[in-house]
């Protein structure tokens, strides 16, 4: 079977240009919502994905594959694996241009079995954005860095209006969210300081 794609992005973009407030690289990017079954802490099962600031328009992210995220036998589920993209590509939109956007298009390209206990360096580019419509590619990584690439992924994000959650989503949540939100900023002024004191 062919691999062959339609080009990317599909359409005419601008360039995306961080916010003039984005993390600088090396910047690790915290939590962002406890509960999040991508990053939070709170969630058992969950992937636990760490990022952080590359140079450039790039986010590196991380996580490890047990054996609660298996399709089959000691082999991490696919489904899982793009769950894993949503959060590393949401997290290069939502730190980089800091928009709140939501995902509208997830695309992926299974290239290689990833096994439980493997740790998959996703590395997220910001490649254009037209209007609303925000384009973000990454690859993933085995192992290290510069390992072999398992899974490729593509997504459109839509920057939508704050209301999008407050009408869609859990008020009471949201409020935690804001709280991790100033906590992440208060601990990287804080590192700030460490750094150039
Ligand atoms: C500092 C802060 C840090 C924060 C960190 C955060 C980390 C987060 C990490 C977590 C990450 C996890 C993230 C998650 O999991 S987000 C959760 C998963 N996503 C959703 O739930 C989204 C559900 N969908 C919607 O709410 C609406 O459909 C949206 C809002 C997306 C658009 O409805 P809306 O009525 O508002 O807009 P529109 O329909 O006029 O569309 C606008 C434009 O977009 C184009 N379009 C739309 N859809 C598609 C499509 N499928 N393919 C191609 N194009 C599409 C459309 O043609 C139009 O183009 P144009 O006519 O303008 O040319």
């Amino acid at each position: 079977m062919s691999r062959v794609s339609q080009p990317w992005p599909p359409v005419a973009v601008e360039p995306a240009v961080p916010h003039p407030k984005a993390p600088v690289a090396g910047t690790e990017l915290g939590v962002h919502f406890n509960e999040c079954f991508g990053c939070g802490d709170e969630a058992d099962a969950g992937l636990h994905l760490r990022s952080t600031v590359g140079e450039g328009q790039v986010v590196h992210s991380r996580f490890t594959v047990t054996a609660a995220h298996q399709g089959a036998p000691g082999l991490a589920h696919g489904g899982l694996l793009a769950c894993a993209f949503d959060e590393a590509l949401g997290s290069a939109v939502g730190n980089l241009m800091r928009r709140p956007a939501v995902t509208g298009k997830l695309e992926t390209d299974f290239r290689r079995p990833v096994p439980v206990g493997s740790t998959l360096f996703i590395e997220t580019r910001l490649d254009g954005v037209a209007g609303r419509k925000i384009y973000v590619s990454a690859d993933g990584h085995l192992d290290a860095a510069d390992g072999p690439i398992a899974v490729s992924a593509r997504a459109l994000f839509i920057v939508v209006a704050f209301d999008h959650f407050s009408t869609h989503g859990d008020p009471e949540a949201l409020e935690k969210l804001a709280a991790q939100h100033e906590k992440n900023q208060r601990e990287r002024e804080e590192r700030g300081w460490e750094i150039n004191p």
